[in-house]
């Protein structure tokens, strides 16, 4: 969207699919096994997203069986019963049909076993290839890992020795061979070295073709949409540049902290969890991060936490300017900001317009054109204009251009990221996923920050839990430029009173 062809990964052409080339869907066994089954990712987004799938058909075409692997010891009804509290009903329903869950239930298995050692593996190996020798099709073997990264290239190396995809049988045109495929969660290592060894480790296991890095904000419906955005609609081509545009903010807003999760959160930070990669998609050309366009902070009450050390200084909060030197958007800033425990829950893109030339209309006072991309929650693109308030006076007030999802797409129901992401996997598709050298590229442009924190060179801020964050932050906006509109709040239709 905002980055010529070569500099953005959404529009890297190579790997760009319209449509699937190839259609027809496969047949055959597929096998999705759920690595760190007892896990909160895996509870709270994976298994929830295979049932989405499984309930709207998806899974149709094949023989699906699902597999669930940790070291907790527990029984396959033990998981199904932990699991069925997760399951949330599809949009748009108010419960799940009992029906549609224990169908899914009943496709799920579950095995205990180390990550570092064969067993484990050779048993689930076991398990998976009796069920696809009785259906004598080619295997499909989908491997999640839902899983600390620390663990990631033992993991690879188990499933290398014990768990590939055997049988290749290709018996009718729609069976097209077996495969295996990893999906990687992100944070892909802690920075650009860790990232790297990372990458060479599982590289000498698997081609790049079997590998998924997954960062399901790719699979937001809205970011989904840039592409088309950017390249489909001639009215925005001739703005995106520096003549037009005085700044850009990428913003990610919880209203909740790290609720349990704060032993991992501790070891990543808000950097390496959210910015380093749900927000920064642009590739080369990115100058080097400004110390003195950086704010950390880490909100008051997160070293309660008794996994958190007192001494913590990670941040739950970044702001951070980034700054592309290009034709196009050279002197343009580009805002990350990120946190948790914040006033409000939101991720949006926000495109801030320079002021009008002349401003006859003293438009400057109400505000400055923006254009808005709301990621969640309601969905939006949303256009802020100055127009004519309606009257007999010659008056001039704020109002927008709105195209809130919700509203104009009352019967469409909104794919969760996580499930649009998992069926690109079982598809083969690997165009809303992060390659290596994407990979590379954003870790060189946070890595020398990260060890500035890591070695406690500069320091979080600390800052109200339910505030905007540390006032620092929108100074440091205001400094680079963004105009904040005042009196002014965009609230979704849908909640407007009618
Ligand atoms: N939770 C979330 O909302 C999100 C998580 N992610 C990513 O997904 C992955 C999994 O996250 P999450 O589910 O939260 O992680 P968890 O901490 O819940 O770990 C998942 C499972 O891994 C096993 N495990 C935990 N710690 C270790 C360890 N040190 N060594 C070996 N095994 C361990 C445990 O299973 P057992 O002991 O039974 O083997 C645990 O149930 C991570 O990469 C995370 O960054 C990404 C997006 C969102
Ligand atoms: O990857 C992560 O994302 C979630 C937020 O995801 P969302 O789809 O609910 O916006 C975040 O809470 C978590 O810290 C992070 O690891």
């Amino acid at each position: 969207m905002f980055a010529e062809e070569k500099e953005l990964r959404l529009v890297h052409l190579p790997r760009l699919r319209m449509e699937s080339s190839d259609s027809k869907p496969e047949t055959g066994c597929l096998s999705i096994i759920v690595l760190g089954a007892s896990g909160d990712l895996a509870k709270k987004k994976t298994f929830p997203a295979l049932f989405h799938l499984h309930r709207q058909g998806f899974f149709e075409s094949h023989d699906v069986h699902i597999f669930g692997y940790a070291r907790s010891k527990m029984s396959d009804d033990e998981v199904r019963n932990r699991l069925r509290g997760y399951l949330t009903p599809c949009q748009g329903c108010e419960i799940i049909r009992e029906e549609d869950a224990s169908k899914f239930m009943g496709l799920i298995k579950y095995v205990s076993g180390p990550y570092d050692a064969e067993e484990g593996f050779l048993l689930l190996d076991k398990e998976i290839s009796a069920i696809e020798d009785k259906t004598e099709r080619s295997s499909r073997r989908l491997f999640y890992f839902a899983l600390p990264p620390s663990v990631y290239p033992t993991v690879c190396k188990m499933i290398k020795s014990c768990c590939m995809s055997k049988c290749h049988l290709v018996i009718s045109p729609a069976d097209k061979g077996g495969w295996t495929r990893i999906v990687v969660e992100k944070p892909f290592g802690r920075d650009l070295d860790s990232a790297e060894a990372l990458s060479t480790q599982i590289g000498e296991l698997f081609d790049e073709s079997q590998i998924y890095r997954i960062d399901h904000y790719l699979g937001k419906e809205l970011v989904q949409n840039l592409l088309v955005l950017r390249f489909a609609n001639r009215l925005f081509m001739p703005l995106w540049n520096h003549d037009n545009i005085s700044n850009v903010q990428i913003v990610f807003k919880e209203n909740f902290g790290t609720e349990g999760r704060g032993g991992y959160f501790d070891q990543y930070g808000i950097i390496r969890d959210i910015l380093q990669n749900h927000l920064l998609q642009v590739l080369q050309s990115v100058l080097p991060i400004n110390d003195e366009e950086v704010v950390i902070g880490q909100y008051e009450g997160y070293k309660d936490d008794p996994t958190v050390p007192k001494d913590s200084n990670t941040p739950t909060f970044a702001t951070m300017v980034i700054r592309i030197h290009n034709e196009r958007w050279e002197g343009v800033p580009f805002i990350l900001k990120a946190g948790k425990s914040l006033n409000s829950k939101k991720a949006e893109i926000r495109v801030q317009f320079k002021d009008v030339p002349g401003d006859i209309f003293k438009s400057k006072k109400l505000g400055r054109n923006e254009f808005v991309i709301r990621l969640q929650p309601y969905e939006a693109i949303y256009m802020k204009l100055t127009v004519k308030e309606p009257g007999l006076e010659m008056k001039t007030a704020l109002s927008e251009l709105d195209l809130s999802y919700r509203q104009r797409y009352q019967d469409v129901v909104i794919p969760e990221a996580y499930e649009r992401l998992i069926l690109d996997t079982i598809r083969g598709d690997q165009q809303h996923f992060v390659r290596r050298d994407e990979l590379k590229a954003a870790w060189e442009i946070f890595t020398p920050y990260l060890h500035k924190i890591d070695k406690k060179e500069v320091h979080s801020v600390p800052y109200k839990a339910g505030s905007r964050g540390p006032v620092e932050a929108d100074k440091l906006a205001e400094k680079v430029g963004y105009v904040q509109t005042h009196g002014y709040v965009w609230i979704p239709p849908t909640l407007k009173p009618s």
